[in-house]
């Protein structure tokens, strides 16, 4: 098990800032072998800086990162896959002699990296492009090197901040069945998106930051538990003043009527709904992640 326990962090103030940027104010969640962590918030709510402390690019004020049990030391940190926000492949470089000479970096014989670069190269997309200049890649082409230099050790766990952005969706199902296969095989994955919907779809569980604190984690059923359901009625063409005295809101959609709401005894909706007209849809209506997340940093 991954465990970020209470990760504070400031920044040195500047001119515009002299008292400090207080960037995490007590982060604390933990992801479990062989599942997927979607890790939200909006701009500078802190997903970056929290990585870069785990990955011991920066180091926390206070708090603790430990895996296995054990404090994350530089060695354990070796094993691990990052694929940091600034990027950072050799541009000139051919790409597959970079995804190997990281593989090297992390240790791999000379025998080692090179087949694991052949497999990634192919399970990627990339096998055409074996011998090109990084440069000479689109940025989604990049972005499949710099997932393949993250992955190319075999690692126990990966961090990935915002590793779908800029991608395609052709690229995005192949890094996504890249990460869920390694997930099969019980590492735990971390990213960081803004693309909730993708988040939703691959997540086994979400943790929401804002302004450095977390604010909301679990299964994307419990965030959903949480917030409640809502009940949804839509009839046709009813008796005005159909919905007087019943909670919740109404949206009209030509000559359907729409009551939305989450409180209230929904049989009783749907008996005075049924009185007042034809009944074309009754049911609960799920909260989607970027609805939840609206809701949580609201
Ligand atoms: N090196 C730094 N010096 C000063 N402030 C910083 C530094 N790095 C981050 N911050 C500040 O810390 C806060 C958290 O930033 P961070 O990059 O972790 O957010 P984020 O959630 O990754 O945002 P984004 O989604 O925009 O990438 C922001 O207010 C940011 O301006």
């Amino acid at each position: 098990m991954l465990e970020i326990s209470e990760l504070r962090k400031t920044f040195a103030g500047g001119p515009g800032a002299p008292g400090g940027k207080l960037a995490l104010d007590g982060v604390s969640f933990s992801v479990r072998p062989g599942e997927m962590y979607g890790f939200v918030g909006a701009n500078g709510a802190g997903k970056t800086t929290t990585m870069r402390i785990v990955m011991g690019v920066l180091q926390a004020d206070s708090g603790s990162v430990s895996w296995q049990g054990r404090p994350l030391g530089y060695d354990a940190r070796q094993r691990f896959g990052y694929m940091p926000e600034e990027r950072g492949l050799y541009q000139k470089m051919r790409v597959g002699q970079q995804i190997e000479y990281f593989g090297r970096l992390h240790g791999l014989s000379a025998t080692a990296a090179k087949k694991a670069t052949d497999d990634l190269l192919q399970r990627l997309g990339l096998i055409e492009r074996r011998n090109d200049a990084v440069q000479a890649l689109s940025l989604g082409n990049q972005q499949r090197v710099q997932l393949a230099v993250a992955l190319v050790h075999d690692p126990e766990v990966l961090i990935l901040d915002e590793p779908f952005s800029g991608l395609d969706p052709i690229a995005v199902d192949a890094l996504a069945a890249a990460l869920q296969e390694r997930c099969r095989s019980g590492v735990p994955v971390i990213f960081s998106s803004h693309q909730l919907e993708l988040v939703e779809r691959l997540c086994d569980s979400v943790g929401i930051v804002s302004s450095g604190r977390m604010v909301a984690t679990g299964t994307v059923e419990e965030l959903r538990a949480a917030e409640g359901g809502t009940t949804v009625v839509a009839v046709r063409d009813p008796a005005p003043g159909w919905a007087d005295g019943l909670p919740g809101t109404v949206t009209v959609d030509g000559d359907l009527h729409i009551l939305r709401t989450n409180t209230g005894d929904g049989q009783e909706l749907l008996r005075r709904a049924m009185k007042a007209g034809a009944v074309e849809r009754f049911g609960a209506e799920h909260p989607s992640l970027t609805e939840i997340f609206k809701e949580a940093v609201a």
